[in-house]
């Protein structure tokens, strides 16, 4: 077992901040109080959904948010979008002060959030023709823009059916399109393909990498989504408990666990835990149902295959496969709630 506490920054966290920064964030706070207790039960803790957090967004880069469920993802991404007031910190989007001037998030941002209430009652097409309208297009204009997203997105054949009656992904995917609606010098999309099948997520990630290709949108995007992310994603920051603990380029994350190679270990039923070799390996492992994964220096892994496929494990084994380590290695090695947020911990 090794541990490095190695985190990389580059170009984010930092104080200064980049020419380049379209959003530039120094020491944001958000406190949640505490919930009022049921009576005689002690009351519990106030959160504090962001502690301290610096970051710089580039012109022009699809900036990823990732993090564990309650890692404060969505309390960043409502304070840049002025939809939550930090009780400290600052929020610089295009030179303008959004702690002080919220109100002007709507210009410069087409925000995606979690919930789609507000457009649950209109169809899908004028869902998206409304919200070019409340953006300043004019009528032409955004039933222009309306029709070439439909498109884009495969919505055309259910435009006219209202949002609130399709289906979790079809809805999810109607947002999306209103989202795009009205040019936005920023995009904030808060899981965006959630619950949508693979052609309707690769149409999602082709849109937004287009927008950032052909008009130079910045774009960021809260995800855990973390394989299919990883091939947009020009810049990612870990976020957990409220921080960021990680920032930087994918392939700059995954130079954090480059020296290891992943093995995932699929027993047909319960692990061989009479055979000292696999016993030996429990601890180290990530189970997940019949899977183990390890994450493994070269040469261990190479003796975690011997092992397995030359003793007595051989007949409990169904399959396995060694790899190189991916983003989501990276994020569940930084994801602290399992493994402390102070550094790598390999297994
Ligand atoms: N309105 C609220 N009142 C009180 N606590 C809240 C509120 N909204 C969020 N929280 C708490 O703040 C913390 C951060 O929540 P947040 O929604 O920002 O996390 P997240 O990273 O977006 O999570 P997920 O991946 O599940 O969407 C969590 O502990 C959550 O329970």
């Amino acid at each position: 077992m090794r541990t490095g506490a190695k985190q990389t920054e580059r170009g984010s966290g930092g104080k200064t901040a980049s020419s380049d920064a379209v959003c530039v964030v120094r020491g944001l706070v958000k406190t949640y109080p505490a919930a009022r207790a049921r009576r005689g039960a002690p009351q519990g803790p106030a959160i504090r959904a962001s502690d301290g957090i610096d970051l710089d967004v580039l012109r022009g880069e699809i900036f990823g948010l990732l993090g564990p469920n309650g890692a404060g993802k969505s309390t960043l991404v409502r304070q840049l979008t002025g939809l939550l007031k930090p009780e400290q910190g600052s929020v610089d989007l295009l030179g303008h002060d959004l702690v002080r001037h919220p109100d002007r998030a709507s210009r410069l941002v087409g925000y995606l959030g979690q919930e789609s209430t507000a457009l649950d009652e209109l169809t899908v097409a004028l869902a998206a023709e409304t919200t070019g309208r409340l953006r300043g297009l004019d009528a032409r204009r955004a039933r222009a823009e309306r029709d070439a997203v439909l498109d884009e997105l495969g919505l055309a054949p259910i435009a006219g059916r209202a949002i609130k009656k399709l289906s979790g992904g079809q809805r999810r995917l109607a947002c999306v399109a209103a989202a795009l609606v009205g040019e936005r010098p920023m995009l904030v999309l808060d899981e965006p393909t959630t619950g949508m099948d693979p052609i309707a997520r690769r149409a999602v990630w082709s849109a937004i990498d287009r927008r950032r290709a052909e008009s130079g949108t910045t774009v960021l995007l809260v995800t855990h989504n973390v394989i299919e992310a990883e091939t947009v994603l020009d810049r990612v920051a870990v976020m957990d408990n409220g921080r960021v603990i990680a920032c930087d380029t994918p392939s700059g994350l995954k130079a954090l666990v480059a020296g290891d190679v992943r093995v995932d270990l699929v027993w047909r039923d319960q692990p061989p835990l009479d055979v000292p070799e696999v016993a030996a390996l429990q601890d180290a492992a990530r189970a997940a149902g019949r899977r183990w994964t390890l994450r493994l220096a070269p040469e261990e892994a190479r003796a975690v295959i011997a092992a397995v496929t030359g003793g007595p494990a051989f007949a409990a084994l169904d399959d396995f496969t060694l790899t190189t380590p991916s983003l989501e290695d990276v994020y569940l090695a930084l994801g602290g709630r399992t493994q402390g947020t102070d550094g790598l911990v390999k297994a």
